[in-house]
């Protein structure tokens, strides 16, 4: 009997193996299908936890994904890097600003998230399964980007809120996945909320996947991610009038650290 699933296993392992070796598309399709439900069978393993220890929806939650979320790297052989760190320890609240390249960025966030930190999220995921459940727990901000007015109202709460609760906020300002290598234009809302709450922000920097993922070639292998905490840029006596060229500063400041932690030459030096 026992004998018999040891086969069976065996069969299923080597059946994957062929698979993957076959086609490039059937080991990307195999790899993102594994990672959505190990997301999903963590976060319905992990809600009860977060029940019964913080008894409901707290950033204290995310103490406890974070902890389980980082095992995560070790299924797909990726490795991170982290230089910086030390910027993360500002007194008191700040917006976290850090580009968005895939699914896969949770991995990278919980590695460095600090304590007393949530995220801004489209209200989409929140019917995601278990893993909208896990995210509900954590605290997680929804808001509709479809209407910037009920986004705007989102976010002026959280101005007001995270410096009462002391909370950092996560906000990725491309708005959406971009896995070129390149930067999108940021949006401005998490730059609205810094100099409304007058906290500082601290941008985050991944190095370009697209050497080991790429989901336009069905590209999906190990690899080493390189993240960089940048200096918090002060926010203090800015203005609403100022929150264009904070927004400007903090995208060029990124653009540049992308570039040099992914080894492609930059704009200025590519004209000189
Ligand atoms: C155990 C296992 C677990 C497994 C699993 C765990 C996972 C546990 C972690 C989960 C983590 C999830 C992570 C999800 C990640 C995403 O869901 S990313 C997608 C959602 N996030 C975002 O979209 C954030 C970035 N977007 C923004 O900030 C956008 O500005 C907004 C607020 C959505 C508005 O969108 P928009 O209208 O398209 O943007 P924008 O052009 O910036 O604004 C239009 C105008 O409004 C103004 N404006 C914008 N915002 C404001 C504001 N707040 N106040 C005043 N004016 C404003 C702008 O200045 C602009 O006016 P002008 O300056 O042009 O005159
Ligand atoms: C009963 C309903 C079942 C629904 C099943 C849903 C399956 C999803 C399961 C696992 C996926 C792992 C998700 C980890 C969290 C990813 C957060 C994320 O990266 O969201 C993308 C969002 O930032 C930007 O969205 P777009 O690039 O604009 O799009």
């Amino acid at each position: 009997m026992e004998l018999g699933w040891l086969l069976w296993g065996a069969a299923v392992l080597l059946l994957l193996h062929v698979l993957m070796g076959l086609s490039p598309a059937v080991n990307f399709a195999l790899r993102i299908g594994f990672y959505s439900f190990l997301c999903l069978l963590a976060s319905a393993l992990t809600a009860p936890v977060c029940l019964l220890v913080n008894g409901g929806r707290t950033v204290k939650n995310m103490r406890i994904i974070r902890a389980v979320v980082r095992t995560f790297k070790y299924f797909f052989g990726l490795r991170f890097e982290v230089k910086g760190l030390e910027n993360f320890k500002v007194e008191g609240p700040a917006i976290i600003v850090s580009n968005h390249q895939s699914i896969l960025d949770m991995m990278g966030l919980m590695e460095i998230l600090p304590d007393n930190c949530v995220q801004v999220a489209k209200k989409e995921l929140m019917y995601a399964g278990t893993v909208g459940l896990i995210i509900y727990l954590g605290g997680v901000i929804f808001i509709n980007r479809k209407s910037t007015t009920d986004a705007k109202m989102v976010m002026a709460e959280v101005a007001k809120s995270m410096t009462a609760d002391n909370v950092k906020v996560w906000v990725y300002p491309e708005g959406t996945r971009n896995c070129t290598g390149d930067l999108l234009p940021f949006k401005k809302g998490a730059f609205h909320i810094a100099v409304q709450a007058q906290v500082p922000v601290i941008p985050v920097v991944y190095s370009s996947f697209t050497s080991f993922y790429n989901p336009k070639t069905k590209l999906f292998t190990s690899g080493k991610i390189k993240v960089e905490v940048l200096p918090p840029i002060e926010t203090k006596g800015l203005t609403s009038d100022d929150v264009s060229d904070l927004t400007d500063r903090c995208f060029h400041t990124m653009r540049e650290t992308l570039f040099r932690l992914s080894g492609r030459p930059s704009e200025s030096k590519k004209s000189s």
